[in-house]
């Protein structure tokens, strides 16, 4: 097959640390990749916050270098996909598309007394019945409130439509069709606590306990789509005009997408800055254990909306980063410390820098390093940075495994840390089955490419298995009593950081 063919899918990967993209090729090569970084702003202690121009610029930098790069590699850019990270808000001017406020980030915190006082009240139950979510800083829609309220205190902008507030997906989506796409893709609109899990759209009983307008919200679209529904390239620099942008997922949804294929059974883990585990959920199972309802996706082809249960570790990446700044070093020096660490080494971190995510959701708890001695020394502090990820992920799959009535049989890993082979090994070991680990580390961009592929007819799902590069797998070797004996030790360690006692 050439690679020129019926063209290549452009892929974007807008995320927290930065905007990485692909260049995939109808044969299911990566013909070209580029990356732009993005920095983050901690104007507060618990705030944090991103700048949308900057954001922007890397958006169409990584664009631009891989459309310019298309000839060389033989082919022609016929569509775009893009994935973008999650609950991040922002306000923007629907007119200009200026934007009108900061990005404030899924991890910043500055609503986090508005949440608990709202997860104590009535409406707690309201919001997550409705949506499947926690009542949490995270998502987006204390923090739109928290917006709208500083930038337009009466909500008269808002409510005449003057004023747009929204995810990355559809600032970008208004941004790459020069406007003319005035949407956000359902499965981001559902991670803004303001959608019902039931009908896929804004719930006009939580817009109006959030106080947000309807009129300052985009629609909510389907995730894919060949130009029509989510609309095509103009004005975009470096890029031609009349693209379609043929998919949108959020980011943790596409890579769910690219380890499974849109297939249900398959549960992914993804290391990032926190680290999400996610499962499709056709059977519409109940959430609980610290497991979040969701939704997934909306392809045009089917009608309704694919729901989902995810899991989010609220720290994963981080903890390595606070490691590297302790220690002086940065997160490759953390892997190479760690694995010079004594192997019969206790030391174990619980990386509750903000508190816990799942499958705890306690913003109580405080992070604490436990279990050392005389001879702890570095290697043995970052060793255990890194267990800390291969734990928080052991501890939720076996709430996964009780939510799904049944054993997960593997593991699918993906994101930056996976590329740790001891980590990969070790998280065998405490789940006690085999991972595979991705066989790229950008599965967000892959699997945003592999659904604009499908909508723009250059592949059907059944040929999405053969493309996707092959992984690594790790099986276990331990035995059941060595497994047990860890997690006890870190369930220990994670009730001293929840001020109780297992
Ligand atoms: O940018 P990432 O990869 O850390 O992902 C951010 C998530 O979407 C937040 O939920």
């Amino acid at each position: 097959m050439s690679a020129v063919g019926r063209g290549a899918v452009l892929a974007l990967d807008q995320g927290t640390s930065g905007t990485k993209g692909l260049l995939v090729a109808e044969d299911g090569r990566v013909v070209a990749a580029a990356h732009r970084p993005l920095t983050q702003q901690y104007p507060e202690p618990g705030r944090v916050e991103q700048d949308p121009a900057v954001l922007w610029r890397g958006v169409i930098g990584v664009a631009g270098e891989l459309a310019a790069g298309a000839a060389a590699a033989g082919t022609r850019v016929v569509g775009l996909g893009l994935s973008v990270q999650r609950e991040a808000v922002l306000v923007w001017d629907p007119d200009t598309g200026a934007a009108l406020s900061p990005l404030v980030s899924w991890q910043d915190r500055r609503t986090a007394e508005r949440c608990a006082k709202l997860a104590a009240s009535a409406e707690g139950e309201l919001i997550s019945g409705r949506t499947g979510l926690p009542v949490d800083p995270m998502f987006s829609a204390t923090k739109a409130e928290w917006l709208l309220d500083r930038l337009d205190p009466d909500h008269e902008a808002a409510t005449a439509g003057r004023l747009r507030v929204g995810t990355v997906d559809a600032w970008l989506l208004h941004r790459l069709t020069g406007g003319a796409t005035d949407a956000t893709e359902t499965g981001c609109a559902s991670r803004t606590q303001l959608v019902r899990l039931d009908d896929a759209d804004w719930d006009p009983e939580l817009l109006d306990l959030f106080r947000i307008p309807r009129t300052a919200l985009p629609r909510v679209a389907a995730s894919d789509g060949a130009g029509e529904e989510l609309g095509r390239t103009r004005n975009v620099p470096g890029l031609a005009d009349g693209l379609p942008v043929a998919a949108v997922l959020g980011d943790s949804h596409a890579a769910l997408f690219a380890q499974g294929h849109g297939r249900p059974g398959v549960v992914k883990a993804t290391y990032g800055t926190g680290a999400s585990l996610m499962v499709l959920n056709p059977e519409g199972r109940r959430p609980g254990e610290g497991i979040a309802a969701t939704l997934a996706w909306r392809r045009t082809r089917d009608g309704g909306a694919a729901h989902a249960l995810e899991a989010n570790i609220a720290s994963a990446g981080t903890a390595i980063r606070w490691a590297a700044r302790l220690l002086g070093t940065d997160p490759a020096g953390i892997a190479a410390l760690a694995a010079g660490a004594r192997e019969d080494s206790e030391v174990c971190l619980v990386p509750a820098f903000s508190g816990l995510g799942a499958p705890y959701w306690d913003r109580g708890a405080r992070a604490l390093l436990v279990g050392m001695d005389f001879d702890t020394g570095p290697a043995e502090v970052a060793r255990a940075a890194v267990e800390s990820m291969a734990f928080q992920v052991a501890d939720t799959l076996s709430r996964f495994d009780t939510v799904l009535a049944g054993a997960v049989a593997e593991l699918r890993a993906d994101g930056g840390p996976t590329g740790n082979d001891r980590l990969m090994a070790l998280q065998a070991e405490l789940i006690g089955r085999s991972v595979l680990r991705a066989g790229r580390p950008e599965v967000s961009a892959l699997g945003v490419a592999y659904l604009a592929g499908t909508a723009l007819g250059i592949w059907d799902d059944a040929d999405l298995p053969a493309l996707t590069p092959q992984g690594t797998r790790f099986t276990p070797h331990e035995d059941d009593a060595w497994r047990n004996r860890r997690m006890a030790g870190w369930h220990d360690a994670v009730a001293c950081s929840r001020g109780k006692r297992a």
